[in-house]
Order: C-alpha cells, then structure tokens, then sequence
C-alpha cells in the first residue's frame, strides 16, 4: 500500500474516510483511547447459567407490559457463549480499549455472602482474553442489573445494599486488581434511581419519587464506599472513576418562565449526582424543586461521596429543550419542545445537537473541575436493516458519531482534559425498555442466528482508528 503524509493513501485505499475525518484525528493526543461500550445484562444472556443469580432485570423484564414486546435479556446477544469471535471482532475493529460490565449476580448470586468461582473465572478470561488482544479492559461494576435479593430487602432504598456493593467491589478488584487499570463503580446512578425508583420504566419499576431520592443517595454512598476498598486492590497505576449521564437542557424561548424551568430541569437532570461527587454536596434547590425531602444521610456520607476520582466517565446522546409555564413545573415533569425545526432525530426521537454535547465536556471542566474525561457512552440508534449478506449501511450513524467527535475535537482544542471516546454500542444490543427495537451498535446482531456483520460505521471507526495510529 503506497504510504504518504500520515498513511492517507492506505487509509483511503482501505475504506473511504474522509479527508475532514483525517483533520479530525489529528485533534485527539497520541495516546487517546478508542472504544466500544456494552453492559452485561445487554448483551450476555445466560441468566441461569454457571450459577448466576437473579437480577432485578430478570424479574422486570418477564413482568408483561414492561419491556416492548415482552423482550427479556434472557439471550441477549448471547455473549457469554461467544467472548473469542466478540473478542476477535473488537481486534478486527482496531479497539484500543472495551468497556464492559460484570454482571453481580454472577459473581455473588445472592448479592452478598456466598462467591460463584464461576461467574469470576468467566470475566477473568474475558479479561485475560482482550489483554492478550492488546485491548484494555474498562470495568464498570454495576451497569442496572442488582441481584434481586437485594431488591427483596428494598435494593438501593435499602442502605445495606451501598455496604453489599462495597463488599462486591472488593470482591472484584482482588480478583482482577492485578490486571484491569481502568474501573467505574457506577453506570448512569441517575437512571437506577430515578427511571428505577421513581417514574418506573426501569428495574425494578417503582414509581415513587422520595424512594427514588433516598435510592440515589444509597448508590452514591455506594460509590463513595467502595473507592478505598478498590484502591486498596489495585495497582497505584490504575484510576477508578463513574459514568454519569448528561442531557444539556435549552430554554426554548427568552421568556422568564422558561429560562426558570430550563434552570430547574437541569438542577435534576444534569447536576443531581455530579455535585455531590465534584463538589460534595447536593445543589442547591433540588430537593425543593422535586418537592421531596432531603435522602436520610449519615455525617461522613457526603465527604466519601465527594472523594477524588481519577476520571468522570460522560454519557451523552442528546439535549433537551424545554418551554416554560406560567408556574413552576415540577422538573421531572417540565414541559420538553420537540421536533425542533431543522433538527434531526435518531430512533429514539433524541435530537441530534453535537454543539451541546461540546459544551457540556466544557462546563464539567470548568465549572465541575474535572481532570480526565472518557466519554463512555455516545452512539445513535437508526432503522438498521441487513439483507442477508455481509453488508450493513449505516450512514446516519457515521454522520452522528462523526458530529460529535468533531464537536468533542473542538472541545480538546479548547483544553478540555479529554482521554478517549467509547461508542455506545459495540454491538446491538437489548435496549431495556425498548427490548431489541433499537440498535445502537456499530455491528449488526442477526438475532435469529446471533450472527455478527460489522456495519459500515465499523468498517469507518476501524478507518478512523487506524488514521489515528498513523497520526499519532
Ligand atoms: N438508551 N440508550 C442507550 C444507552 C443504554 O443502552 C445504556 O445501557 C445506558 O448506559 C445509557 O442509556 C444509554
């Protein structure tokens, strides 16, 4: 392959990224990682395999009239059978680096007490599996899938269950301290508790808007918890940090009642659980603007909470944009402004705004003072349709993944600390409440076969990554 300037040639020869993709690249620092997400109830199946214990997933998602069509994680994407060709898949993908969850009712079936040596030995080898691929592995402890023990003594409303998870953690990083450098106690805290706990469209479907502050209070006391108990178990050269996800709220007019609304929706959405861990303490206004009380705490709780991470980890898709009342609303119920006119939409009718997803990455630095981000979570869902052979055209997901990575270029530009990008999702995956309606994934799931074809956003980001190399 004729080689020039930064192996554009071979890149272009390969498959045709563009030149402004090749400027893109450049943006990022040698170094800086590229990956692929995915979490365990998403994607492994074998909910009663090997010893895994119930989750609360499990249970939600056999309850008819909660997930779409009744679809249950029960196969999944069939993972657990399938780690090496997975494996395989993200080499063949150029994937520096995977993001993945263990599933803890795997490891601890009854969410504490009696360890399964297999649930341990399966993502010991998964890690094993993807070092020697020269992929790194980015561990997230807890991705939504609570042993349902924990829930029968009331899951995250349940203080213990914050002690239970620290035990877990410990469990893990003795296991795997030695090997995985890159750890996030938590996957979007603000969606356990509120989806979970308080509207209910997610495990374990409580509609209850006190339980579901009294639940995130718990999962970040949970997080706090573990941090010493994880350092403890790994190397000094290892960083643990959280993924917590972001929707950047727009008021859709200059009105009063709007720019009120707008402040509120954001205090709930966006700055719930990043304040108690940047700056220690709930914001301001949130629990009156909920009409809730405050979570029952105990003295310490907030200094263990807002102990120093390594890393935030930033999950963002979209924004919102609200309109304003002539009272408050209730900012789990504001009022949000849709289509837009001129804006696109993906599947699951999130706009796609790449201009806030670079301001958010420039408020978490300057206003939040976070020293290292990875964006663990970014990726769109489209009506992917495959015919049968090995294709899979996907260009709405390239534009997507494109804008924001422009978007997310400017804002290292600007001198935001940013270390790498992990698309949501590796494969396509079960979507929750939406079942497997919606594919996220840069690889297209033939569900009735589990066969893998890498759609043509694969094919692009594996040309992007190997730009990146040659740049770097
Ligand atoms: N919906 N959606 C896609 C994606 C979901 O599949 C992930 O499990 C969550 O962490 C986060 O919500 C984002």
């Amino acid at each position: 392959r004729r080689k020039t300037g930064v192996g554009m040639s071979s890149i272009e020869e390969i498959y045709p990224i563009s030149r402004a993709d090749l400027d893109l690249v450049r943006a990022f620092p040698k170094g800086f990682l590229w990956g692929a997400a995915t979490a365990s109830y998403q994607i492994e199946g074998a909910i009663k395999e090997d010893g895994r214990g119930p989750s609360i997933w499990d249970e939600f998602s056999a309850t008819p009239g909660k997930v779409f069509q009744g679809h249950t994680g029960e196969v999944a994407t069939d993972h657990y059978h399938r780690v090496p060709e997975d494996i395989v898949l993200m080499k063949e993908l150029g994937l520096s680096a995977y993001r993945f969850s263990i599933a803890w009712p795997r490891v601890l079936p009854q969410g504490r007490g009696a360890i399964n040596a297999a649930g341990l030995d399966f993502y010991e080898r998964l890690v094993d599996e993807l070092l020697a691929h020269g992929i790194a592995p980015f561990v997230t402890l807890y991705h939504w899938d609570l042993p349902l023990s924990l829930h029968k003594v009331g899951g995250w409303t349940n203080r213990d269950t914050a002690y239970a998870f620290a035990d877990y953690a410990d469990i893990v990083t003795k296991r795997l301290g030695d090997r995985v450098a890159n750890w996030i106690t938590l996957n979007e805290p603000w969606c356990s508790a509120y989806l979970g706990y308080g509207c209910g469209i997610h495990a374990p479907g409580i509609q209850d808007r006190q339980a579901a502050f009294v639940a995130g209070h718990h999962l970040l006391l949970a997080h706090g918890l573990a941090l010493p108990r994880m350092r403890a178990n790994i190397k000094s050269v290892a960083q643990v940090g959280l993924s917590l996800n972001f929707t950047p709220t727009y008021a859709s007019d200059e009105r009063e009642e709007t720019k009120r609304d707008t402040e509120l929706t954001d205090l709930f959405v966006n700055q719930w659980f990043i304040s108690p861990i940047a700056h220690g303490r709930y914001p301001e206004g949130l629990f009156e603007a909920l009409e809730v009380t405050p979570p029952p705490m105990q003295d310490g709780d907030l200094e263990l909470i807002g102990a120093p991470i390594d890393f935030l980890g930033v999950n963002n898709y979209t924004r919102d944009v609200i309109r304003g009342g002539t009272i408050p609303a209730r900012p789990d119920e504001s009022v949000k402004v849709g289509p837009v006119p001129g804006a696109c939409y993906t599947e699951m009718g999130w706009e796609i705004h790449p201009q806030s997803f670079n301001e958010l990455l420039l408020r978490l630095y300057h206003e939040y003072g976070m020293q290292a981000l990875y964006i663990t979570e970014n990726g769109a869902a489209f009506k992917d349709t495959w015919n049968g052979d090995g294709v899979v055209h996907d260009p709405r997901r390239i534009a997507y993944i494109q804008e924001y990575l422009q978007a997310a270029a400017e804002a290292v530009e600007q001198g935001v600390p940013l270390r790498g990008y992990f698309t949501w999702s590796l494969l396509d995956n079960f979507e929750w409440a939406e079942g497997y309606s919606k594919r996220f994934g840069i690889v297209y799931v033939d569900y009735q076969t589990q066969r893998r074809i890498i759609k043509d956003s694969g094919h692009w980001y594996k040309a992007l990554l190997s730009a990146h190399r040659d740049a770097s």
